[in-house]
């Protein structure tokens, strides 16, 4: 009774310090929403994030792999035990037009309050092994992929355990964000006048629309968990010249990677026949990594539950829940490299993400509860893994079990052997400092 009775005081303490910063951490997402910046051009929240915890007594390593990446540090006093390493993550890019229509701006401020009501918990108690916390600053979340850059880069090589949570439209402790795959298609023609000469032309906005095309006809053969969808980003520059270059830009998802590369293949050969019936050439290639289904772990997810609970959250259950599928996130990259949990919040808007109604809910002071109250459950569930050291190996076990259902062999460089695998002619990942 005695150790329950510690450790509700000690997540007490977490509220209590997370509480006492909340003003300094709405300044701080405040700051980040009014100054949305692009994937890998993240360069005012940058450093924002890393003043932030400069100015606490962090090990703080600016530009760390990435020119917009960070790293905070803190590591509690030594024990015999072994230390157990804790990781909180920030996202902090925008979308292009819309500035911070995901909320990416309430997600570091979550990472960050997250980390300082578990650092201050464990300042006024002593735990029971040292532990050390880290907050990475993970750029590019939605293009490119900067927590794969890190992964590459070994940032998460000793984490034992990794959290962020996403805004969204109700509170649910997982959704199933799925795995994706982006390819730009670029075709080859020959021009001619339209009019004068159409016979010697060969036309790319003809291959165009025959690939837009037989991706829908293909429709009717996808599984309804599914997704493709595309835009034609170049469809030629004048009606009476045939065009003879023509761009179009796709998303790929399935629930699993397996599933994603069965879709692959279906989607090329749309795209590969298109070129073969106009007698246009055909380049397909990607500037973003693979982004890989976001792997469950039941034990975290429950420790989450309780506490969110605690703090009255009301959870949505996936079947009636805010969707049966969310987007996709680089965040399920790290799952398959250590034990994660990804929940969504709510943020007090029934609006949608990607809108310009949900960026006005991301910067608003009504946000801030439940925003705060999400980095509370956070810390607390990092305080149950630390205070019960069984949980830790149940975590292990869980993301052991979901790894193997996947079955891709470990220690593969996943990302540039899938994707030349999946007939991608190039393979390139832009704006990094490698
Ligand atoms: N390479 C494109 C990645 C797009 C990722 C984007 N992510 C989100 O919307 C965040 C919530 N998962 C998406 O899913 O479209």
């Amino acid at each position: 009774m005695a150790e329950m009775a510690l450790l509700k005081q000690r997540k007490q303490r977490v509220c209590d310090m997370i509480d006492q910063e909340s003003e300094k951490l709405y300044v701080l997402s405040q700051d980040i929403w009014k100054t949305p910046e692009l994937a890998y051009k993240e360069h005012t929240a940058h450093q924002l994030l890393t003043s932030f915890f400069s100015s606490r007594a962090w090990e703080v390593q600016a530009h760390y792999h990435l020119d917009t990446a960070f790293r905070a540090q803190w590591t509690s006093e030594a024990t015999d035990s072994p230390c157990l390493h804790v990781g909180f993550l920030c996202e902090y890019d925008a979308l292009p037009d819309i500035g911070h229509a995901c909320g990416h701006n309430l997600i570091a401020e979550v990472g960050a309050a997250a980390a300082l009501g578990l650092r201050g918990a464990l300042e006024s108690v002593q735990p029971p092994r040292q532990v050390k916390i880290t907050v990475l600053g993970t750029p590019a979340e939605e293009d490119g992929g900067g927590k794969i850059d890190l992964i590459k880069a070994g940032a998460f090589e000793d984490m034992d355990v990794v959290f962020m949570a996403h805004p969204a439209q109700g509170d649910a402790a997982y959704l199933p964000d799925v795995a994706i795959h982006d390819v730009t298609v670029k075709y080859y023609g020959k021009a001619s006048h339209a009019s004068a000469y159409p016979w010697e032309g060969v036309n790319a906005l003809d291959a165009a629309i025959l690939a837009y095309n037989n991706v829908s006809v293909l429709r009717q053969q996808m599984k309804s968990t599914w997704r493709v969808h595309g835009i034609i980003k170049n469809g030629g520059v004048k009606p009476n010249i045939i065009p003879d270059y023509t761009e179009l830009e796709f998303y790929l998802r399935a629930p699993s990677l397996k599933e994603l590369y069965n879709l692959q293949a279906k989607v090329y050969a749309c795209f590969n026949s298109a070129a073969t019936a106009t007698g246009c050439k055909v380049e397909l290639s990607t500037s973003s990594y693979d982004f890989y289904e976001v792997l469950p772990n039941k034990t975290l997810g429950s420790i989450y539950l309780e506490n969110g609970n605690q703090l009255g959250i009301q959870f949505v259950s996936l079947d009636k829940g805010i969707n049966t599928m969310a987007g996709s996130t680089d965040f399920g990259n790290v799952t398959y490299e250590v034990p994660g949990l990804h929940p969504y919040f709510y943020i007090g808007s029934k609006t949608f993400n990607h809108t310009a109604e949900f960026t006005e809910a991301t910067g608003s002071e009504e946000a801030q509860y439940y925003t705060l109250r999400t980095a509370k459950s956070l810390a607390m569930t990092a305080l149950d893994v630390i205070f019960n050291p069984d949980l830790l190996e149940r975590i292990r076990q869980d993301w052991k079990m979901a790894k193997e259902m996947e079955d891709i062999p470990s220690g593969i460089d996943k990302h540039r052997d899938l994707n030349c695998r999946a007939g991608c002619s190039s393979f390139h990942i832009k704006n990094t400092t490698e």
